[in-house]
C-alpha cells in the first residue's frame, strides 16, 4: 500500500476551517486507490505564536523536513498585527519557511469554468471561454527579501527602505520553470517587469530575452510593464497564457488574477524548489494564493476550493499521481457547475458553507 507522508500546517483564521475539509475530499478520493495518508499536523504563524511561542517553531520545521510536501493553509490576521513587524506571521514564519526549503517558484493556474463566467467581475462576453492562464512568481528574491532598516536621520526625519535584489541566476532559474509551463501550454510567455525605471527589472528584462532565445527559441517571448499588465489582465485576462513575474509584481498580479477568475477562494498554488523527495519528485508547499481571509473567519463559509485544488497540485507535483489531482479538480468544477457555491462566488443566487462545498464535491469524487 502506497503511503503519502505530508506535513499539515493550517495556520490561522480560515485556514484550519478550509484545511480540514481539504483533509476529508484527499482521504476520499486515495482511499479507493488503496493509498494510506501519513500526515502531522503542526503550528505555524500566529497559531505558532500562540502555542509555543514562535511563528516557525523548531518543531514545525523538523515535522517539514521529515515530509514529503507540505499542506499548508494561510497565516496572520488582526491578532498578531501589534506584535512587532520581524514577530508577525508573515515574516517570520511565511518567508522564512518559502526560504528554508528554497521553494523559488510558485506556479499559481488562473482558471475560470466556462460554467462560472457569472462569478467573475468581467463581463461575460469578455470572456466567453473562461478563463486558463498560469502566473509564474518567483518567491525567494527581491524586495520581500532584500535588507530592511528604519533609520532616523540627521534632520530627525525617519526614513525606511527595502531593497530589491535579484541575481541572474535567480531569474533564470525561474525561466526554466516559466518555459517548462510554455512548453505544456501554448508556447507563450509574457514577462512582467518594471525596466522602465528599476535596475533589477532592466537585469530580468535582458535576462529573459537572451536566456529564452537561447534555451527556447521556439517560446514566443513578450514583456510587458506591470502597470500595463495590472491594466491588461483587467481588459483582457486571454491575452495572457504563462506570466513570469518577480516576487512582489507576482504577488499583486496574482491576486488580480484571482478575482478575474472569480474568487481568491478558487486560486490554488504549488511553491517548488530545488529539493526532490523520496520520489524523486519536488518537494513543495502547497497553499491558496489568498490570505486567512480574517472578515470571514469563524462562520464556516469559506470557500474550500482553493485548498482542496492545492492537495490536488501536492498529489501532481511531489507524489507523481496526476489521475487522482485530476479527479479531485474534475470533481471542484463539477460541483461548481451544478450550482454548489460558497458565498464569495455564488452572487444573490443561495450560497453554502465550507462543509456542504466539500461534501458535494466528495460526492462528485
Ligand atoms: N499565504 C499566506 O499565508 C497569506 C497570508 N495573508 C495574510 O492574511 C491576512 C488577511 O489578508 P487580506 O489582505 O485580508 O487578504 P485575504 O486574501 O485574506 O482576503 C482578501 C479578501 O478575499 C476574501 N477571501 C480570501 N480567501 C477566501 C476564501 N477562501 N473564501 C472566500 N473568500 C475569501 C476575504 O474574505 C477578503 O474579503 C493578513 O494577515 C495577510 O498578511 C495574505 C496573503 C497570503
Ligand atoms: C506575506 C505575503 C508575501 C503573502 C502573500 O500575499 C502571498 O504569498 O501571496
Ligand atoms: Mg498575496
Amino acid at each position: 500500500m502506497k503511503t503519502l507522508k505530508f506535513a499539515v500546517l493550517p495556520g490561522d483564521y480560515i485556514g484550519p476551517e478550509v484545511m480540514s475539509v481539504a483533509l476529508d475530499v484527499l482521504k476520499a478520493a486515495t482511499e479507493p486507490a488503496g493509498i494510506k495518508l501519513d500526515y502531522t499536523e503542526a503550528h505555524v504563524g500566529g497559531a505558532g505564536i500562540d502555542n509555543e511561542g514562535k511563528a516557525l517553531p523548531d518543531s514545525t520545521i523538523k515535522v517539514c523536513e521529515e515530509a514529503d510536501a507540505i499542506l499548508f493553509g494561510s497565516i496572520g490576521g488582526p491578532k498578531w498585527e501589534n506584535l512587532p513587524p520581524a514577530e508577525q506571521p508573515e515574516r517570520a514564519a511565511l518567508l522564512p519557511i518559502r526560504k528554508h526549503f528554497n521553494l523559488f517558484a510558485n506556479l499559481r493556474p488562473g482558471l475560470l469554468y466556462q460554467e462560472l463566467t457569472d462569478a467573475s467581475p468581467l463581463k461575460a462576453e469578455r470572456i466567453p471561454e473562461g478563463i486558463d492562464m498560469v502566473c509564474v512568481r518567483e518567491l525567494t528574491g527581491g524586495i520581500y527579501f532584500g535588507p530592511k532598516r528604519t533609520e532616523t536621520l540627521e534632520d530627525g526625519d525617519i526614513q525606511a527602505t527595502d531593497e530589491m535584489v535579484y541575481k541572474k541566476s535567480e531569474i533564470e532559474r525561474i525561466l526554466d520553470v516559466a518555459i517548462a509551463s510554455a512548453k505544456a501550454r501554448s508556447g507563450k510567455i509574457c514577462s512582467v517587469d518594471k525596466a522602465n525605471v528599476l535596475t533589477t527589472s532592466v537585469l530580468w528584462r535582458k535576462t529573459a530575452t537572451e536566456y529564452v532565445a537561447k534555451h527556447a527559441p521556439e517560446i514566443e517571448l513578450s514583456h510587458m510593464y506591470v502597470d500595463n499588465a495590472a491594466m491588461q489582465m483587467a481588459r483582457d485576462p486571454n491575452q495572457f497564457d504563462v506570466i513570469v513575474t518577480e516576487n512582489m509584481f507576482g504577488d499583486i498580479i496574482s491576486d488580480e488574477m484571482g478575482i478575474v477568475c472569480g474568487s481568491l477562494g478558487m486560486l490554488s498554488s504549488a511553491s517548488l524548489g530545488t529539493g526532490k523527495n523520496k520520489y524523486d519528485l519536488p518537494f513543495g508547499l502547497y497553499e491558496p494564493s489568498g490570505g486567512t481571509a480574517p472578515d470571514i473567519a469563524g462562520k464556516g463559509i469559506a470557500n474550500p476550493c482553493a485548498q482542496i485544488l492545492s492537495a490536488a497540485l501536492m498529489l501532481r507535483y511531489s507524489f507523481g499521481e496526476n489521475e487522482i489531482a485530476e479527479k479531485i479538480e474534475k470533481a471542484v468544477k463539477q460541483a461548481v457547475m451544478d450550482g454548489f457555491r460558497t458565498g464569495d462566488i455564488s452572487f444573490g443566487k443561495p450560497s453554502i458553507g465550507t462543509k456542504e462545498m466539500a461534501a458535494a464535491i466528495i460526492e462528485r469524487l
